[in-house]
């Protein structure tokens, strides 16, 4: 199939490089510097588009993706307070786009694994949740979209949180909010760790990516499910519908 790549940063050159080993034909590249290339015969004739850029390009991207009529995936994190009316745009059938935090099967996994715990945890008040993910130094946002993911599905299955909070100097935690830190280092390509700690032993679930292989290889399996579809989709739907572990992603 016919691919566009929207930002040609870290993320942009791998999925050009799994893309075209899977067979698939890259036929535009934007960057920063050609933005009106949306406009161009090449970006219009993809299949569907490819968006990693930043939080404060991704939604013009998107938008400039649904007016091209074309179909967009997309793993730029740190802008979802646009998403629901990107999605309410998907429904009314303005535009097909398919948005993850993450796109590695084993962070999909990972948060399956987080909502079958939190969900036991409910039970066992006398466990506290805490939240940790490190990347490296050049990440714009903070807490990674992943933990954001992670901490929404956490505490809607725990009656006694209601909110995630970062620590903030000279503040008490609130007992109802679930903590999220986050460290920057080196090259770290994205570690998430949930730690249930109580008075006698801790509880952890670690995620750790070894590369960026497993977020692009995912994006470009997710841009391929995405040809010939309408409307708004999550990594949950297509891993529902290729694997067939049912109830596990939705
Ligand atoms: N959902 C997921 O699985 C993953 C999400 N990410 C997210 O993807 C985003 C990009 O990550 P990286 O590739 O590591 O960043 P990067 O900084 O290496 O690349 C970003 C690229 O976007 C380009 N860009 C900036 N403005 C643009 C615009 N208006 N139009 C087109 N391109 C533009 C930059 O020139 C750069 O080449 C980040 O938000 C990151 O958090 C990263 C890895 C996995
Ligand atoms: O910026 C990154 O690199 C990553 N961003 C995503 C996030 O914010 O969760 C996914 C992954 O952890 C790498």
């Amino acid at each position: 199939m016919k691919i566009a790549i929207i930002g040609y940063g870290k993320m942009g050159h791998l999925i050009e490089t799994i893309a075209k080993e899977r067979g698939n034909k890259v036929v535009c590249i934007i960057d920063a510097d050609n933005t009106d290339d949306f406009n161009t015969p090449e970006f219009k004739s993809a299949d569907v588009a490819i968006e990693f850029t930043t939080p404060s390009t991704a939604v013009s991207n998107i938008l400039a993706s649904f007016a091209a009529g074309v179909p967009v995936v997309v793993g730029t994190t740190g802008w979802t307070d646009s998403l629901p009316d990107i999605k309410d745009m998907c429904e009314k059938g303005a535009g097909t786009m398919l948005w993850a935090s993450n796109f590695s099967i084993g962070v999909n996994l990972f948060m399956a694994f987080n909502r079958y715990v939190a969900a036991v945890m409910n039970d066992f008040p006398e466990y506290s949740p805490e939240m940790t993910e490190i990347h490296h130094i050049h990440k714009l946002d903070h807490p990674s979209g992943t933990a954001i993911t992670l901490a929404d599905e956490l505490i809607g299955k725990v009656d006694r949180l209601n909110r995630w909070e970062e620590p903030q100097p000279g503040k008490t935690p609130n007992d109802h909010a679930l903590m999220i830190n986050h460290v920057r280092e080196g090259e770290v390509p994205g570690t998430h760790i949930i730690s249930w700690d109580s008075s006698v032993d801790t509880i952890t679930l670690r995620h750790e990516a070894k590369s960026r292989v497993g977020f692009a290889l995912g994006a470009v399996k997710a841009a391929e499910w995405l040809k010939g579809r309408k409307g708004f989709f999550s990594m949950a739907d297509m891993l529902s519908e290729v694997t067939h572990t049912k109830g596990l992603f939705v």
